[in-house]
């Protein structure tokens, strides 16, 4: 398929929240290809979503600048969305009210009347398109929030732990069709999360964060075809290589990530630790 995707590159970014502050990331350099998805992993705290911000134009790095199909980003845009944990929906409005809200606020109204019913049949909501927002679940709230943010067509869809909220059945849904409609429209998808199994299941790619500062510990190949199913031989292989870098990286014992990790079809979620120093001997696939 010809991918409407961007390209990403960031070049050398660093970022500290005060002037002459303490670096919160540092020499931040990769690139992301159209079409691919990519997750940012790492301990809380080591700049995952600060990252995210910069790429859409949220933050101005301190250093370093990100391109996306050769324009330097230094603000926001509707060709790069970004979906937060919380939906943010308008509580008073129907469904495809909320939905048409990307369009509107970009100057597209004409496009409304057949934009928004496309992308509520792609979330596949369109039996509740004339229905109040308040009166849907959580993980419908986050398909309506989706469907705003896919309604523009952008070109990148960034996500700072959408479904972090959600239950573990919901959310294994959304992964799945998250990573379906991206993959569908052609889309570069750039994620956040602290959930390996979520990582595995959504990104063709991981980029390991170690902390204080931030910096790129290793990057994890997920090539796995097809539908991603927990159980499968390369779905566990990929979760175990992409355990083994964090570990290293967060310098984790790996007994406790082993804990942390759970089982395949439990969503599961790494907390913060303490521990401030990288091991970098840990993992053959995890060292730079
Ligand atoms: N608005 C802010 N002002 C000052 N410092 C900040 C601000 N936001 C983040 N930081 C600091 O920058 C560093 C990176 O924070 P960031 O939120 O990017 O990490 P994270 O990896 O996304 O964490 P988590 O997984 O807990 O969400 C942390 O040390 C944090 O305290």
């Amino acid at each position: 398929m010809a991918f409407r995707g961007a390209h990403i590159q960031v070049d050398h970014v660093s970022h500290a929240y005060r002037r002459g502050g303490a670096l919160a990331i540092r020499d931040i350099e990769f690139q992301v290809s159209p079409g691919e998805a990519l997750v940012l992993v790492g301990r809380s705290g080591c700049g995952k979503s600060t990252l995210l911000q910069i790429l859409c134009g949220l933050l101005n790095p301190a250093r370093g600048r990100v391109l996306i199909d050769g324009h330097v980003i230094d603000a926001p845009s509707p060709d790069w969305v970004m979906m937060f944990q919380a939906p943010s929906l308008y509580p008073w409005m129907t469904v495809e009210q909320n939905v048409a809200l990307g369009l509107r606020f970009s100057g597209r109204s004409r496009e409304i009347a057949t934009r928004v019913p496309e992308m509520l049949e792609l979330v596949e909501l369109s039996a509740f398109a004339k229905r109040n927002v308040q009166d849907l679940s959580g993980g419908q709230q986050q398909r309506v929030a989706l469907a705003r943010s896919l309604a523009p067509n952008p070109h990148v869809l960034l996500l700072d732990e959408p479904l972090s909220a959600l239950d573990a059945f919901t959310r294994h849904a959304l992964q799945r069709d998250i990573r379906r409609i991206a993959a569908e429209m052609g889309i570069t998808l750039v994620l956040v999360s602290h959930d390996i199994q979520e990582a595995v299941m959504m990104a063709d790619r991981a980029l390991v964060l170690s902390a204080n500062p931030g910096e790129i510990f290793a990057e994890i190949e997920i090539p796995i075809p097809g539908e991603r199913l927990p159980n499968t031989p390369e779905f566990t292989a990929a979760r175990q290589d992409l355990v083994r870098a964090y570990e290293a990286a967060a310098g984790l014992a790996m007994a406790d990530v082993d804990r942390l990790d759970g089982a395949p079809e439990t969503a599961s979620a790494i907390p913060s630790t303490d521990k401030n120093q990288p091991s970098k001997t840990a993992s053959a696939s995890a060292g730079r």
